[in-house]
């Protein structure tokens, strides 16, 4: 597993090893490319694109086949359904080279090639083109806007797609000007290989132009494509998941063409497009009463969570279809055992739009929080606990301090080593002990994605104390101005 320090980028790291290759050997990086493309363009853009890659090892991962010939790969994602295939042609990190370009757009030319590498200069364009890529990937954040610009004219000159990966929001200022009708965000944050599944949401924002959004890489299962697919990508781009298991571009296929054309995963757009704000989320829990929920909305609490099981916060359906509606998204917190339905009378106030999402504390499978329009908590004790994060990929998960028989709210914290693992892995909702004492050190040690607090802003069990509330938000606050 990938075990570098903070400071390194690989993304750099890589670019400039292929810069020196191409200074060494020149564009065609040693290979016989054609003096003239030899094979037609077949066009790369469509309404919906599943582009599966050929990939042999990444920096993340090692290595994830041995793949002899790509050719034979690509064969393999066409019995399968494919139409649009990516080649990384990176040898280095990801051993791939031109000449595989070559043989897939060879043995496969009706198929749409996207040459996947750190490209850097439009001659890097004139090459692919006569290698035969109908595509090229355009890394934003590794070019300077000029030159995007010129690489990316390029690519419109020859008649090939240009797909603009994004990752940041300053990636997206930088592809503005330009208005590329295919644009990738890359969920994978390439300076450290760290997969954030949120983040493509998170960008999709900044992408206010007409154009076709693919989300990029993190695609291990049907789900999480669905959950792309749901929340309104026109593609996605899957690697590590299509050659470890082509059965699986079946299955997004499936799904791509089951698709209504209206994404329908609203809430996991409108968290996203509320974290673009320079500042954790704030969840409010264990709200109990109106004065303190108005307080929490007031404040610019971004969730408010209700307890719905036994707790010294709990609270019940009536005080739930009392409350107003509001900016803040409302989330139950529930314990349900493994396979537990969603009792009805949960599922009704989900339905009747009287709650938002459920927050699972208990011992619900992934299946059953997939389903269950929510999230899961989980306890953290260990760094095994910790494992099971991933199981509910692509959602996040919110880490809570142990404590044993008790769901929730007793005011301990996460232990600080296995927070920072957490915190390596990727999104990280954070709950356990927060108050207004200790949230800026938090802040500034792991930077969450959401914090959630409860006990830490009470003066008794179930009760806000305004004072503490106030002394948090401005904290917060004063975080958001200084990021
Ligand atoms: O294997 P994954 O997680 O499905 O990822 C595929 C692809 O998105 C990823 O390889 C990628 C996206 N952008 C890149 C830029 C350079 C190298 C690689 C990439």
């Amino acid at each position: 597993m990938n075990q570098r320090k903070e400071s390194q980028d690989i993304r750099l790291e890589i670019a400039m090893k292929r810069a020196s290759r191409v200074k060494a050997l020149g564009a065609e990086e040693g290979f016989a490319i054609p003096a003239t493309r030899q094979m037609p363009l077949t066009p790369f853009c469509r309404e919906k694109m599943l582009i599966c890659e050929v990939k042999r090892k990444s920096p993340s991962k090692g290595k994830i086949d041995e793949i002899p010939r790509a050719d034979t790969q690509a064969k393999l994602y066409r019995t399968k359904g494919a139409t649009h295939v990516s080649v990384l042609t990176e040898p280095d990190y990801f051993g791939g080279s031109l000449q595989d370009l070559m043989d897939v757009k060879t043995s496969c030319p009706e198929l749409s090639v996207l040459r996947k590498d750190f490209l850097l200069t439009p001659e890097d364009i004139d090459v692919s083109f006569r290698a035969g890529a109908d595509a090229c990937l355009l890394i934003a954040s590794l070019l300077e806007a000029p030159v995007l610009e010129v690489m990316y004219r390029r690519c419109e000159e020859l008649g090939m797609t240009a797909l603009v990966e994004l990752h940041s929001r300053e990636d997206a200022a930088k592809a503005e000007p330009l208005k590329p009708q295919l644009v990738g965000i890359n969920c994978r944050d390439l300076k450290t290989f760290r997969i954030y599944p949120l983040q493509p949401l998170r960008i999709r924002s900044y992408v206010t132009w007409d154009c076709r959004v693919v989300y990029e890489s993190g695609i291990l299962k049907a789900q999480d494509g669905e959950f792309a697919l749901q929340s309104g990508f026109n593609g996605l781009l899957v690697g590590e998941g299509v050659v470890r298991n082509p059965e699986l571009i079946v299955q997004l296929k499936t799904k791509m063409e089951s698709q209504a054309s209206q994404p329908s995963n609203d809430i996991w757009s409108r968290i996203a497009g509320m974290t673009v704000q320079g500042r954790p989320l704030v969840k409010i829990c264990g709200l109990t009463n109106r004065k303190d929920f108005d307080m929490a909305v007031d404040l610019g609490a971004d969730l408010c969570g209700f307890i719905l099981a036994p707790s010294p916060r709990q609270t019940n359906a009536e005080f739930l279809r009392s409350l107003p509606t509001a900016k803040a998204l409302k989330v139950a917190v529930v314990v349900l055992s493994d396979g537990e339905p969603l009792p009805d009378e949960i599922q009704n106030l989900l339905d009747e739009g009287f709650l938002d999402m459920i927050q699972y504390h208990g011992s619900e499978n992934p299946n059953q929080v997939w389903n269950g329009q929510g999230y899961k908590a989980l306890r953290v004790k260990d760094t095994d606990s910790l494992d099971r994060i991933t199981d509910y990929n692509p959602l996040p998960c919110l880490l809570d301090a142990f404590s044993k028989g008790k769901a929730g709210g007793t005011g301990k914290q996460i232990e600080r080593s296995l927070v920072e693992i957490a915190r390596d892995r990727g999104e990280l909702w954070l709950a356990g002990g927060l108050n207004p004492e200790n949230i800026a050190s938090i802040l500034k040690d792991f930077n969450p994605n959401l914090v959630d607090l409860s006990s830490g802003l009470e003066s008794s069990p179930g009760i806000k104390d305004p004072s503490k509330m106030n002394a948090f938000f401005k904290e917060i606050n004063s975080y958001a101005s200084i990021q």
